[in-house]
């Protein structure tokens, strides 16, 4: 039963896509007292800083017959001000872009907590990440990102424990790729009449298992990002990395002809001694990595010191809707 007296948390949503439809019906159907004040998609914004009220639950329908999308940076004092007369605010970006992630420093600053499956912001230039941490450390406002690696998988949680507790992380390998994983699952039965590599790729884009464009998945670059994310939070990794993703090694997928194919419409791993790389990698038949996946199915192998030789392995699906937003309401809930 909810408790009236508990104070509400604001939510400020932006992006209403695959993931963030979702995270809005998981927000509505939650017990916990989260309030939204803010529904923001690349056109039109509904925001209520008393909290949004939608005939019917129809947020969908009041967005869309809402005023044209307002310009974040602008409603960043609207927010401080909530935060100044006391109320918990926090912004969850379920969005892909740039321009989003860019804001996280000054969401922080104003005392606004930020929450994302997004890894543009950690994945990206290495000054980027720093102005979010010390934006964090000024205002103890939070950042948190479990759904940027392995969707609603405890990758992120489990990595900050590990280190959190003293442990020392010698490796982590894996599946990072809930997309790569479902085409090598469906695409290499090895029977003569599977279906076409095209036509996987498609069904794993229907699905929601793809990034907005399908040629982040293919070409490594989603991996490279994953791995960019977990690196900086190993201490001795943290500035590996200065220019992001972009100097992870990867090797594509992505034909030579389609490297140039602009939208997704059209287009229809490892940390070893300082090694980041995304690649393919050859593994006995009776590894786990060989033996235990299907469909999208990410899995991370810890190496550590504590856990010796039977390292720590997390899996499950690692793409898709669900189990995204349910990633970013596993951070949503680390605010109760
Ligand atoms: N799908 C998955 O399995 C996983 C996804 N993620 C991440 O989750 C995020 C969302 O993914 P997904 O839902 O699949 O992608 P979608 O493309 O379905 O959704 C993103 C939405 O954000 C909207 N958007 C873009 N810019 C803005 C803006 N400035 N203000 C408001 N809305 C904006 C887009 O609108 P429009 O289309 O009109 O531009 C779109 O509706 C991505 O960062 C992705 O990497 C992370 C883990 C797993
Ligand atoms: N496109 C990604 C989604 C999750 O991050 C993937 O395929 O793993
Ligand atoms: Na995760």
């Amino acid at each position: 039963m909810p408790n009236d007296k508990v104070k509400p948390i604001d939510v400020v949503v932006i992006g209403v896509g695959l993931v963030g439809s979702e995270f809005l019906e998981q927000v509505i159907e939650s017990p916990h007292p989260f309030r939204l004040v803010l529904i923001s998609s690349s056109k039109t914004t509904i925001f209520s800083p008393d909290g949004i009220c939608f005939p019917n639950g129809d947020w969908n329908g009041l967005l869309k017959t809402s005023s044209p999308k307002l310009d974040l940076a602008e409603v960043i004092p609207d927010l401080a001000a909530s935060v100044k007369r006391g109320s918990h605010v926090v912004v969850v970006d379920n969005t892909s872009s740039d321009d989003v992630a860019a804001l996280y420093p000054d969401f922080l600053k104003a005392g606004l907590d930020v929450i994302t499956p997004n890894k543009k912001a950690y994945s990206g230039e290495l000054s980027l990440y720093e102005r979010i941490v010390e934006a964090s450390l000024e205002s103890g406002a939070k950042f948190l990102n479990e759904a940027t690696v392995g969707a609603g998988l405890p990758i992120i949680s489990t990595l900050k424990d590990l280190i959190g507790t003293g442990d020392t992380v010698t490796k982590i390998e894996g599946v990072f790729s809930g997309t790569m994983s479902y085409i090598f699952n469906e695409f290499s039965t090895g029977k003569a009449d599977g279906p076409s590599f095209s036509s996987v790729v498609k069904v794993a884009r229907e699905k929601g298992y793809t990034e907005p464009h399908p040629a982040d998945d293919l070409n490594g670059a989603d991996v490279a990002r994953k791995l960019t994310i977990l690196s900086r939070l190993i201490p001795s990794l943290r500035s590996a990395l200065p220019d992001g993703y972009k100097s992870v090694t990867t090797t594509s997928l992505v034909p030579e002809a389609l490297k140039a194919v602009a939208t997704g419409d059209e287009f229809i791993s490892h940390v070893q001694n300082g090694l980041i790389k995304a690649d393919l990698e050859r593994y006995p038949d009776t590894h786990p990595f060989a033996t235990s996946l299907g469909g999208s199915d990410n899995i991370i192998m810890f190496h550590t010191k504590r856990y010796g030789a039977r390292p720590l392995i997390v899996q499950g699906a690692g793409a898709g809707a669900a189990v995204t937003a349910m990633g970013v309401m596993s951070d949503m809930l680390k605010l109760v």
